[in-house]
């Protein structure tokens, strides 16, 4: 075996609820050796380590990015803590693959990715939707103008959270609120049909401690084309999108961030049913990409751009501006 198919060596910062999720994909990947974890005490890195079958663990991440055998980092911390790790991670050489939401404001994301081609490594905001297969197939067919012109695309996700400020989806200083955490999806979505828009509209409402705790956007684009896209963290929503054309129209199914079916309905014709047999939990799409972009010695994938994950930034920031919520 030669060091091009050596297996890439991850190692992960964090011992939270996706890190649980995401080590099993990484595992199931050929591509992928899983070699460190990394915690903010030893006993958690440990416990964690020998649960998910990993060899070194580590009890600060500044050790794991100490670590030589580690080519790439996944970030798995709570959004107020991704700037300060892939940052540090970047400067020691390490590709990395940082958790949605990538930073909690657009020049946060703008300040990793100009260290990223600075040092010539591959960073990627873990939006695991625009790999998933049903999703490129989207792509795929609006851009082979299938449905005709996109006008009107809708997505929402949501659900009922009792409000606790010191817990990470309401605490200000983990990078709290509805947007941030669950309304990077939908506005992540639209950027990929519709691109960024040049206007929005919101209305919604702020959780006692200032963060955002519902919305509802109205993303406007050129000759009447819009978004409507909801997030919530007071009511439960579908977690279901649609995307209409001049010629017909695709619906997702609940979750449209991770579909499993499709239906793609061109005027005049029977809709047509796509179904996708998960790999996994449904991350192995998009560490199957790190891989190739790491061995092809890219910086960035095209299917999640770095212009991409800073212009999400921006729109979320500019709903949250409009709502008057806290960041940070
Ligand atoms: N792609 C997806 O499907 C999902 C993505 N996410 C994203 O993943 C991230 C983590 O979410 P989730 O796993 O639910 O959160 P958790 O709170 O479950 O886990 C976060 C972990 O990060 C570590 N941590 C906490 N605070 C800090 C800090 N200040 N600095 C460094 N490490 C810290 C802790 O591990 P330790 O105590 O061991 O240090 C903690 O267990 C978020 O950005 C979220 O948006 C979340 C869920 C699903
Ligand atoms: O990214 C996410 C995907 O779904 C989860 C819930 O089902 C969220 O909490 C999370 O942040």
């Amino acid at each position: 075996m030669n060091d091009r198919d050596a297996p890439l060596r991850w190692g992960i910062v964090s011992t939270g609820a996706i890190a649980a999720t995401v080590v099993e994909d990484l595992h199931r990947v050929t591509e992928i050796e899983v070699l460190a974890v990394s915690s903010r005490t030893q006993t958690r890195a440990e416990e964690f380590a020998a649960r998910h079958r990993i060899p070194r663990a580590y009890a600060d991440y500044r050790l794991l990015l100490a670590d030589p055998d580690v080519d790439v980092v996944y970030i798995a911390t709570p959004h107020a803590a991704h700037h300060e790790v892939a940052a540090a991670a970047l400067l020691a050489d390490k590709h990395v693959l940082c958790e949605k939401a990538f930073t909690v404001t657009a020049e946060q994301a703008r300040e990793l990715v100009d260290l990223a081609r600075e040092r010539g490594r591959f960073l990627m905001e873990a939006m695991w939707t625009r790999f998933n297969p049903l999703i490129r197939r989207l792509r795929d067919l609006v851009s082979d103008g299938v449905i005709g012109d996109v006008r009107t695309v809708s997505a929402d996700f949501g659900f009922a959270v009792p409000y606790d400020p010191t817990a990470r989806l309401w605490d200000a200083a983990q990078g709290g609120g509805a947007l941030l955490d669950l309304g990077v999806y939908p506005v992540s979505f639209a950027h990929m049909l519709l691109g960024e828009p040049t206007g929005i509209e919101v209305h919604g409402s702020l959780a006692p401690n200032g963060v955002d705790a519902e919305s509802g956007l109205l993303l406007r684009y050129p000759a009447g084309a819009h978004a409507m896209l909801r997030s919530s963290l007071t009511a439960s929503l579908h977690a279901r999108a649609c995307v209409s054309g001049t010629l017909g129209r695709v619906d997702l199914t609940d979750p449209f961030f991770r579909p499993t079916e499709m239906t793609v309905t061109v005027h005049g014709a029977e809709p047509v049913v796509h179904r996708l047999e998960l790999d996994g939990a449904g991350y192995t799409y998009q560490l199957r990409e790190v891989c190739l972009r790491v061995r092809a010695g890219e910086v960035e994938s095209p299917h999640q751009t770095h212009a991409e994950t800073v212009a999400v930034l921006r729109t979320v920031g500019a709903a949250l501006a409009g709502l008057g919520a806290r960041v940070g």
